[in-house]
């Protein structure tokens, strides 16, 4: 399968715009462009694809507003131009993408948000719901609860793990340059783009160490490296101008534009390697001979209906074996409740789980995209 085809069969695409982008000259947010990047994204949405947006901005908007003429160094005062910007980066979503009748969500994610599992997990519930209800998340970084030691800093980065988290088949990064060069073209004329590449090939770093913009933070270093953790979830990252029309329709159906770097191993794979070689199993889940089949032969998710018993020490998040009867290993996977709610729901239905619990947790023990047969 060829770029064109990869790219343009995902189903699931984060689009990352950045600040150099998002901004007039520097002069608050460049609401016109805006607009065209949303129609685009409501596009996407009508061919059935669901679309993420990270956004950056609210910095450059909220310097505007209070009157800052460059950049502030104190924490404290971005912390504030990121309070007051971010109130106009989502309004101005919002009102754009009212007129394509699609509704938005905003969330806030900081570091540890993604760095607990417990957290993690509440983050991707929420997402997957807002995607599931047909919202658009936008997705910036908490800048007022973050100090400098905690902070993504670069919205790349965010982005990276906003498409690990959502599973994202592909991310696509927008700046102000065509893509990544073998040199920064802000400095040497003759930079050349590349098209092309593994997102693992670390030659791509010398070539990308040329800085930020005025306003960006990260520059092509922290796009290159958001590829490669974008690419440990199996996702492809293009890197592509803003500028160029029609941009997120044209990378997402799979033109040949920009930068593409590409993961070494599919979705599925990098997740089973990931699952085999990063976690520890915390337990293990006894499973009937029903829940053997629909795991093995339609791959669905594991519900409590089919558990006979839970031994270990696990937490929400944590790894698991799961086991048929006679003990032989069918699938590890990721559980969403721990060893004493797993008990509880032992061999009841989801239905259920609100009376047993008290509140309402996910339908399934394992959702099958954390879910490896073995
Ligand atoms: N090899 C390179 N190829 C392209 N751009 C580069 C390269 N090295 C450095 N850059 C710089 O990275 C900038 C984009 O990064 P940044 O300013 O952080 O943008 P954003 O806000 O979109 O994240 C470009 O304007 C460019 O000057
Ligand atoms: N959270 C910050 C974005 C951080 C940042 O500058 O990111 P980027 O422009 O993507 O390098 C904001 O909204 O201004």
């Amino acid at each position: 399968m060829d770029m064109r085809e990869k790219i343009a069969s995902a189903q699931r695409v984060v689009v990352k715009i950045g600040s150099a982008l998002l901004t007039n000259d520097g002069q608050g947010l460049d609401v016109g462009n805006i607009g065209l990047w949303v129609a685009q994204i409501a596009q996407l949405r009508a061919q059935g694809k669901e679309v993420v947006l990270v956004s950056s901005g609210s910095i450059a908007a909220g310097m505007k507003r209070l009157g800052f003429s460059s950049r502030p160094t104190q924490v404290n005062e971005l912390q504030a131009a990121a309070a007051v910007g971010q109130m106009e980066l989502v309004g101005v979503y919002e009102s754009h993408f009212e007129v394509h009748g699609l509704c938005t969500a905003q969330i806030l994610l900081t570091h540890d948000d993604l760095s607990n599992r417990r957290r993690y997990l509440n983050a991707r519930s929420s997402l997957r719901t807002l995607l599931k209800l047909g919202a658009v998340p936008i997705v910036n970084e908490n800048d007022t609860v973050v100090t400098d030691e905690i902070r993504f800093g670069d919205n790349d980065t965010l982005g990276a793990l906003v498409a690990n988290l959502v599973e994202a088949d592909v991310l696509i990064i927008l700046t102000d340059q065509q893509g990544l060069f073998d040199k920064n073209p802000r400095d040497h004329k003759d930079a050349t783009l590349i098209q092309h590449a593994s997102a693992s090939d670390d030659t791509l770093d010398a070539m990308a160490s040329g800085g930020a913009g005025v306003l960006g933070t990260g520059g092509m270093l922290t796009k290159v490296r958001a590829a490669r953790l974008a690419a440990r979830s199996g996702a492809h990252t293009v890197i592509a101008s803003g500028r160029e029309g029609s941009v997120i329709l044209r990378v997402a159906n799979g033109e040949n534009l920009g930068t593409w770097l590409q993961p070494e191993h599919g979705r599925s794979a990098s997740r089973k390697q990931w699952l085999a070689g990063h976690l520890k199993s915390r337990g293990t889940l006894i499973i009937d001979d029903g829940a053997v089949r629909a795991l093995r032969q339609s791959g669905t998710s594991l519900l409590p209906v089919g558990i006979k018993d839970a031994e270990g020490t696990f937490s929400r998040g944590d790894m698991v074996i799961c086991v048929d009867q006679l003990g032989n290993i069918v699938a590890r996977g990721l559980v969403n409740y721990s060893i004493a709610e797993t008990l509880k729901l032992l061999g009841k239905p989801s239905s259920e789980r609100y009376a047993i619990l008290g509140y309402e947790g996910e339908p399934e023990l394992i959702h099958r995209d954390d879910l490896v047969i073995i």
